[in-house]
């Protein structure tokens, strides 16, 4: 890779955020047979797209038992640890209901309702996520919500990844469907015979997830669209290149279409950053898919100041950002745009991804200039309560008359002149 000056047009958008014209068509005909033929066409969408005739669609008991068999003390005590974490920043996120009661004894308020039913996506096509099992689930419990649906697709063996299973089961999740897919996502906005349709669809996906969530949007609500995932590292001369490479690598063995980004005030440490990853990528299992994205999606930038890379990282408004600078606390403030930010050389993406608490379901393709980490804000809604007393309603009633004349709404004028005894 080589380290280039940072023109002004680089964005992390990649040209298939929207789909091709043949994805958006397939992804559409997806949702229409689903809404046609429910389970049925669930059926037939997974022989056709994962390649797995399924004999059930939901997990039975008897895969969750056998699943714990297949897990190992540490890795249930490394999911436990996490969930703890996890559950106690999201729970920090709670907002509380609220009423004041002024002196004419109006009443208002405003109360936090959490959603009835909601579906979450947890990916499995490239990779297992028992990760985004707790990502997507806990602000939602921690929110109240008490159905959660989960949908994930099948492997070859009509089974959910053990640990995918496990976390779900720790978690309390009780209804998990083994359908991946905009198939999954149809089946959640609108339901079927035996899935429950819900409220809104949470959690990130490949292209097809993504382009479905857009399509059923107003049928339910959805999260903001998270992406491939993008890092991107802000560096001066003073950070460790083989760290840095190892984050780049981190989140290019994602996908190909994963972005791992360095923006350096430092030629030498670009340099070394390239050295690095090429030594690195030598023995990773994920070799190919990290190589295609480092070579499509991946790049090592130049700035001659740190103010220049400052405002470049804004520009760009990462997923993730990693500051590894001599005094990193100095530049938060000065960061506009990020969905997480992670401080100092032992803040590896992949303490976020997967254990320290904050969501790592986050904002993609430039959209943290004006979306949020998901959250416990996204399982809520808020609701208003006004109430009046006579007295107020006497004293300020010539007011809303007044405002309702002026928009020509004698009905709402006359509603609060009869209480008024002057209709
Ligand atoms: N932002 C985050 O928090 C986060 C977390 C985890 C994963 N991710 C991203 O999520 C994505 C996961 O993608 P994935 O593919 O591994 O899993 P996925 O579960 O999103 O997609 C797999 C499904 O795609 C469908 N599909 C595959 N090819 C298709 C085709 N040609 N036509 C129609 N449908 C088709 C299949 O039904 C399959 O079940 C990756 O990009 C990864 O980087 C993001
Ligand atoms: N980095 C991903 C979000 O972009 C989340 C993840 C899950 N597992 C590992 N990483
Ligand atoms: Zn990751």
């Amino acid at each position: 890779m080589n380290v280039t000056p940072l023109d002004e047009s680089v964005t992390l958008e990649r040209t298939i955020e929207g789909g091709t014209e043949k994805q958006r068509e397939s992804v559409s005909s997806i949702i229409e047979k689903v809404r046609e033929n429910g389970d049925k066409g669930l059926i037939e969408l997974t022989e056709i797209f994962d390649r797995v005739t399924l004999d059930e669609l939901f997990v039975q008991q008897e895969e969750i038992d056998e699943a714990y068999n297949q897990v190992n003390d540490k890795e249930l005590e490394a999911i436990r640890k996490a969930i703890e974490n996890i559950r106690d920043f999201h729970q920090r996120q709670l907002r509380q209901s609220w009423m004041v009661t002024k002196e004419d004894g109006t009443m208002l308020g405003q109360r936090i309702i959490p959603f009835d039913r909601v579906g979450i996506y947890v990916p499995g096509g490239k990779a297992a996520y028992p990760s985004t099992i707790m990502m997507d689930a806990i602000p939602a419990i921690a929110a109240g919500v008490k159905s959660i649906t989960m949908c994930s697709p099948p492997g070859e063996d009509q089974r959910l990844h053990p640990m995918v299973l496990v976390t779900a089961s720790e978690l309390g999740i009780k209804n998990i469907v083994k359908i991946g897919g905009a198939q999954a996502v149809a089946a959640l906005a609108y339901g079927t015979e035996s899935i429950q349709k819900v409220d809104k669809i949470v959690g990130p996906g490949n292209i097809y997830v993504a382009l479905a969530k857009r399509e059923v949007f107003g049928q339910v609500a959805i999260d903001s669209i998270a992406g491939p995932s993008e890092i991107v590292v802000l560096a001066d001369e003073t950070a460790r290149a083989d760290y840095i490479a190892a984050d780049m690598l981190s989140q290019a063995e994602h996908d190909e279409l994963a972005s791992a980004v360095l923006v350096t005030t430092s030629e030498g440490l670009g340099k070394k950053v390239a050295e690095e990853l090429e030594r690195q990528l030598e023995d990773l299992p994920r070799k190919k898919i990290a190589e295609e994205s480092l070579d499509k999606h991946g790049a090592i930038y130049l700035t001659e100041t740190m103010a220049e890379a400052v405002e470049a990282v804004n520009r760009l408004a990462p997923e993730h950002l990693e500051i590894m600078t001599a005094q990193p606390d100095n530049l938060l403030g000065s960061i506009r745009h990020a969905g997480a930010v992670f401080l100092g050389p032992y803040s590896a993406e992949a303490v976020g991804d997967y254990f320290a608490g904050p969501n790592h379901v986050l904002p993609t393709s430039g959209t943290a200039r004006f979306s949020s980490p998901l959250g416990v804000d996204d399982f809520v809604k808020r609701s208003s309560v006004i109430s009046y007393s006579k007295e107020a309603l006497e004293e300020n009633g010539e007011y809303i008359s007044a405002i309702a004349r002026i928009e020509g709404l004698e009905a709402h004028a006359r509603a609060v002149d009869i209480r008024k005894g002057e209709k």
